[in-house]
């Protein structure tokens, strides 16, 4: 691999975050909201997607139980890609595209968040446990790219989407950490007020 490919992965991801910030600065704004307020009367933030975005999942709901860069109480997220028994049993007894949406009906509850990620919109099992929260009344927050594909068409005014403005899967992947520690942030700020972060 030479040393220009390597240096044009790194431009094209720059670029990208720069156009991103003006397009999806209003949207994560919302989503902070969105899940301030429902963090706030109590409610949990379940987390799903494929490869990857399993991957930022977890990383999302690391942060909140744990931490992001201030000290605070654990916050209730949770990932649905990890307990490899449910994952197996239901892909196994069910479908693939059953995996989420069984444990949104499993511990999601009216006022609780989803958070969607998917760098297609189109993943059945993501798409799936989108229709599954909104049937029992719960918000999404979607991080898509692609133009949002289905789960785009899914969702409505009180559900918030992030869509990176890219084709690229691995390009997509990268906007969609750098907007979880933005949404770790903002519920930190709206926790504390805006201090410095050093
Ligand atoms: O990380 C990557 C590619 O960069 C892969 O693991 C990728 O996440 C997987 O192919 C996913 O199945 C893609 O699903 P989606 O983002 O279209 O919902
Ligand atoms: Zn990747």
């Amino acid at each position: 691999m030479n040393n220009q490919r390597i240096l044009s992965h790194f431009q094209e991801s720059a670029e990208l975050k720069i156009k991103a910030a003006t397009a999806l600065a209003q949207p994560i704004e919302q989503a902070v909201e969105l899940m301030f307020t429902a963090l706030s009367n109590g409610n949990k933030i379940l987390a799903c997607g494929n490869g990857g975005s399993a991957a930022d999942c977890q990383h999302f709901a690391a942060e909140l139980v744990g931490r992001f860069e201030r000290e605070r109480l654990p916050l209730p997220a949770l990932a649905l890609t990890t307990d490899t028994s449910i994952l197996t049993a239901v892909g196994n007894d069910y479908s693939y595209q059953d995996v989420f949406s069984k444990q949104v009906q499993a511990f999601g509850q009216a006022g609780d968040i989803l958070l969607a990620l998917s760098t297609s919109g189109n993943s059945a099992n993501v798409l799936a446990a989108v229709d599954a929260a909104l049937e029992r009344d719960m918000r999404v927050i979607a991080l898509t790219g692609k133009g949002g594909g289905t789960i785009g068409e899914r969702l409505s005014e009180a559900d918030v989407h992030i869509c990176v403005p890219h084709t690229r899967t691995a390009r997509i992947q990268e906007v969609h950490l750098l907007v979880i520690h933005c949404l770790c942030d903002g519920i930190d700020v709206a926790l504390f007020g805006e201090e410095s972060n050093d």
